[in-house]
């Protein structure tokens, strides 16, 4: 890209050490050179800074320091553990601001979306660093008079993380979170279109005593990059968050090595809207499940379900309340939708719409480039959609709201269920019983039910099928990172 114009983030800042074009190698800072690769702000097409093309070597050096730290990360306390992590979530929240506008910056989203971001992001800090201390084993009864057995839980080592660019401070400290309250180490590879949210994490970490070498952010290629971690022996883990053509090469990449793998992947989620549903929280669950970071989520809602009684009140109140909501720069005051990632996206949701006109969906809303032009779109409901339509196999990852009309019970559950993906899902009704049918009956791994929202530290965040392997966040998320070591006691007599 040429280098069009800078975009100034530094004036923007009140620390602005943290914005560092720079990776972090082990305990080595390396910065970009002029020949150094440069981000972009969305919005603008901006450059904000530069990261440097780091090589296989430099990929090396990271996983070799990951490996020296390691074993004196796990030897301390998991007290000791939690109170650098609480200081670290302590960082985060005090230079939420900073943080936020370096996210909406590379980013796009929001800068109050983006604010919204640094805090969920920094609550699995929070959460895993009380949890850091329940990594307990067992005591089992002998299977014979003399036998005792004990079940440890000991960290599995070197992890490798691989992020993308939509949420780039929370799908990092989602990981690094459980990783380091394991006494794991992490290399960790962000987005190339969003690496300055994942460098200001590492400034933070090493102020709030994270010891050298246990955290390195590397930038550069992702094939160069990613192959090293991937065929390292070093490497135990790869916890990667992205699309699922990526996820399942690099799931190949890691077999030679027997590694544990974390795959949060694509999804397809279906939100349904029974005809008892209350259609005015309906349409508010829907905007948040749709259009949240401007539809570039794998929990949106990505086929709308709508029963037929209720269906034409629903896209009438959903294309209202769109109406009223603002898309523009994420600085810019009162703006709900930013700016989509680039220009593929761009092409993507265009494609979408299309090709669900071409097969007789109607555009009730927006359906085109938005005024401003370049990354924004306006936001979209089509109605009269079908199940042939590209809209209803592929991820949108856009704000485009498909809306399919449904009869039956029987007929939605099959229609949501007929998706490789099975990441999120969401239902309206205020029927008990319909929501216990429909949840048991969903093929996923979350069920939102009267709400469009579910992701929080507390709960298990994770899918099926194609959609991936493992769970992050809750108390599942740190025996992701943990091995069980079963000790065999004999001669007890
Ligand atoms: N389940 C979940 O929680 C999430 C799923 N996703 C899914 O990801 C997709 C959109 O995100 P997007 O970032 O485009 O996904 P990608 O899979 O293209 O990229 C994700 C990460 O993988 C890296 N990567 C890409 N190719 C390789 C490779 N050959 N070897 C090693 N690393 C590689 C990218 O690096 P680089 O940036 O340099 O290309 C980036 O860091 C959607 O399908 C979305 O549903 C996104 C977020 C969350
Ligand atoms: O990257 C994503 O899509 C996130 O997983 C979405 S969430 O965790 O913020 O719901």
């Amino acid at each position: 890209m040429t280098e069009l114009h800078r975009f100034d983030l530094r004036a923007r800042l009140s620390d602005a050490s943290l914005l560092r074009e720079a990776a972090l190698v082990g305990s080595r800072w390396i910065a970009a050179s002029k020949s150094g690769l440069a981000v972009t702000n969305p919005s603008t097409g901006a450059v904000i800074g530069h990261v440097p093309d780091l090589t296989p070597a430099d990929a090396e050096e990271a996983i070799a320091a990951a490996a020296l730290a390691q074993k004196a990360w796990a030897a301390r306390t998991a007290k000791d553990r939690g109170q650098v992590l609480r200081r670290w979530y302590d960082l985060m929240m005090a230079h939420q601001d900073d943080l936020a506008a370096i996210l909406t910056a590379e980013q796009g989203k929001p800068l109050p979306e983006a604010k919204g971001e640094i805090a969920y992001g920094a609550s699995f800090i929070d959460w895993f660093a009380e949890e850091a201390r329940r990594a307990y084993g067992d005591i089992v009864p002998g299977h014979a008079p003399d036998k005792r057995i004990l079940v440890l839980k000991q960290p599995i080592g070197v992890v490798a993380a691989i992020t993308p660019w939509n949420f780039p401070n929370a799908m990092i400290t989602r990981k690094a979170g459980p990783a380091f309250a394991a006494g794991c180490a992490m290399v960790l590879k962000p987005a190339s279109q969003t690496p300055f949210s994942a460098i200001a994490l590492a400034v933070l970490a090493e102020r709030a005593g994270l010891p050298a070498g246990l955290f390195s952010v590397l930038t550069g290629s992702a094939r160069v990059l990613g192959a090293v971690l991937t065929a390292s022996p070093v490497v135990r883990k790869l916890t990667f968050t992205g699309s699922t053509e990526v996820g399942a090469q690099l799931y190949a990449q890691c077999a030679p090595t027997i590694k544990r793998l974390g795959l949060e992947l694509g999804g397809n989620a279906p939100f349904i809207v029974f005809d008892d549903a209350d259609v005015d929280a309906a349409v508010e669950g829907a905007i948040i499940a749709k259009f949240r970071n401007n539809g570039q989520t794998c929990v949106c809602a990505n086929r709308i379900y709508v029963q037929a009684g209720v269906y034409d009140v629903f896209a009438e109140k959903l294309a209202a309340r769109l109406s009223t909501l603002q898309t523009g720069d994420g600085f810019a005051p009162g703006v709900t939708f930013g700016p989509l990632i680039d220009g593929k996206a761009v092409q993507k949701v265009a494609e979408h719409i299309a090709d669900a006109t071409a097969k007789g969906a109607s555009v009730r809303l927006g359906g085109r480039p938005h005024a401003l032009g370049g990354t924004f779109w306006e936001p979209t409901v089509l109605t009269g959609v079908t199940a042939d339509m590209a809209v209803a196999r592929e991820e949108t990852f856009g704000p485009v709201a498909p809306l399919f009309r449904f009869e039956t019970e029987a007929e939605v559950v099959a229609a949501a269920n007929d998706t490789e993906f099975g990441l999120a899902s969401y239902l309206y009704t205020r029927d008990l019983a319909c929501s216990f049918r429909v949840s048991e009956a969903l093929e996923y791994g979350m069920v939102g039910v009267n709400t469009g929202l579910v992701s929080t530290a507390e709960a298990p965040f994770g899918g099926v099928k194609s959609s991936g392997l493992g769970r992050e966040g809750s108390r599942h998320g740190l025996d992701d990172f943990l091995e069980l070591k079963y000790l065999c006691l004999g001669g007890i007599e």
